[in-house]
Formats: C-alpha cells, structure tokens, sequence
C-alpha cells in the first residue's frame, strides 16, 4: 500500500482541524470565508473584523469526510495578541496577502515566523496572495509569492474571493494536507542495497516548516 492509501485508512473522520485565517487586515480575509461558505462576494465599503469567530465546514476528500473549523481573525495590529493566543491549537494557518498591496507582502515574513514562534511544527500552512482579480492594480507578481512560499517550505495559490478562483481549491488542499500528515507515515530508508553510494533523493517534507 502506498503511503497516500496507507494514511486514507488510519484517517479519524471524527476528527475536527482548527484552521485559521491570518494576514494584515484588508487582505481579504472576511470576505475568502464568505465566498467559501456562502459562495458570494458582498462588495462595497471595508468592516474590519473586530474579535474572532469560527464556522464548520465538511470536506470530502477522496470519499472522506474532513471536517475544518475555520476561524477568521481580525488583521489590524491591536488585536494580534488576542490571534496568537489560537495558534497553538491550529492544525492549518491559511496566510493571506493582497496582490495590490506590497506591504501585506512584505508583512507575510513577519506573520512566518509568528506562526514559527507560537504554532505546532506540523502544521499546514497556505500561502494565499488574493483579489488576483485586480490585474491592473497589481504589484506583486505570481512568481514573487511562489519564491516566498518555497523559501518557507509552505503550499502556494492565488485566489480571488471576489471571483471565486482557486478559493474551494485552497480548503480543498488543506484538506488533502491534513488527510495526509494525520497519520504517522512509516519512515522510507534512506538507501537501497544497489546504491549504496547514491542516497535517495530527500522526501517533501509532511507538514509544516521544512
Ligand atoms: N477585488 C477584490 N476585492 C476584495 C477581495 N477580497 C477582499 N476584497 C475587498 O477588500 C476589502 C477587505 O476585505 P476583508 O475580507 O474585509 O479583509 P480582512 O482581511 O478580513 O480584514 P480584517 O478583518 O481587518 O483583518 C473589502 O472591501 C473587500 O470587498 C478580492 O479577492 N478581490
Ligand atoms: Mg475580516
């Protein structure tokens, strides 16, 4: 049985996955859950979020149900005390930035190695640069968000919750992620008797930072 087959059976569909949303406030936070639950964008004018709050969601995931609890965290720098406060208990962190905003982009360093500091190794992480709609106005480029995400060892994607594109993919991906690193995989050798000098190329790394 290959490893992806092996962790398909040990899967608890019980099981609930605390998953958060974090990024400079603006980003497109609100309004990513929104899309996702409700699959509609309300434009119009910006309402920060202020304080925390969760919705349910059930996955399938190859046959299998994944549940996620989503928390959506307000980005604004007064309330990040209150936010680091959920990280300990998250098994995935979607990091967002917005693709017309280099700071957000710049900020997203910062927000890594928060959620170094105060999130458990093994969880998953998303880079998500958003409103990738707004190609006129844009100032960070696919492949900038890439390099970042690769540098850090963490999953990639644009999305657009004013659209749609690639937001169901997101959660569906965290949810691949977590059906796969919910089960303590068999450790591979490293080397095979026929090629005693050539080790095997380095496995991807589970979960988490690599
Ligand atoms: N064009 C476009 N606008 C977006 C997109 N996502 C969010 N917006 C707009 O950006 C603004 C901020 O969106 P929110 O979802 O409230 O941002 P947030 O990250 O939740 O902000 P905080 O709650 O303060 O942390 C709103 O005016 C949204 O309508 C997107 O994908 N495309
Ligand atoms: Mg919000």
């Amino acid at each position: 049985m290959d490893q992806i087959s092996a962790a398909r059976v040990a899967y608890n569909q019980d099981l609930t996955h605390k998953t958060i949303l974090v990024g400079d406030s603006g980003v497109g936070k609100t309004s990513l859950l929104v899309q996702f639950d409700q699959g509609k964008f309300i434009p119009g004018s910006f309402s920060a979020t202020v304080g925390i709050g969760f919705t349910n969601k059930v996955l399938t995931v190859d046959e299998l149900k994944v549940r996620l609890q989503i928390w959506d965290t307000a980005g604004q720098e007064r309330f990040r005390s209150v936010t680091h406060a959920y990280y300990r208990d998250a098994q995935a962190l979607l990091l967002l930035y917005d693709i017309t905003s280099k700071s957000s982009f710049d900020n997203t360093r910062a927000w890594l190695t928060e959620i170094h500091e105060y999130a458990q190794d093994d969880v998953v992480i998303m880079l998500l640069g958003n409103k990738s709609d707004m190609a006129s106005a844009r100032v960070i480029r696919r492949e900038d968000g890439e390099k970042l995400a690769r540098e850090y060892g963490v999953i990639f994607l644009e999305t657009s919750a004013k659209t749609g594109l690639n937001v169901d993919e997101a959660f569906m991906t965290v949810a691949k992620e977590l059906v796969r690193c919910s089960v303590q995989l068999p450790v591979e050798p490293r080397f095979h008797l026929h090629d005693v000098m050539q080790p095997e190329t380095e496995p991807s790394s589970c979960c988490g930072f690599s």
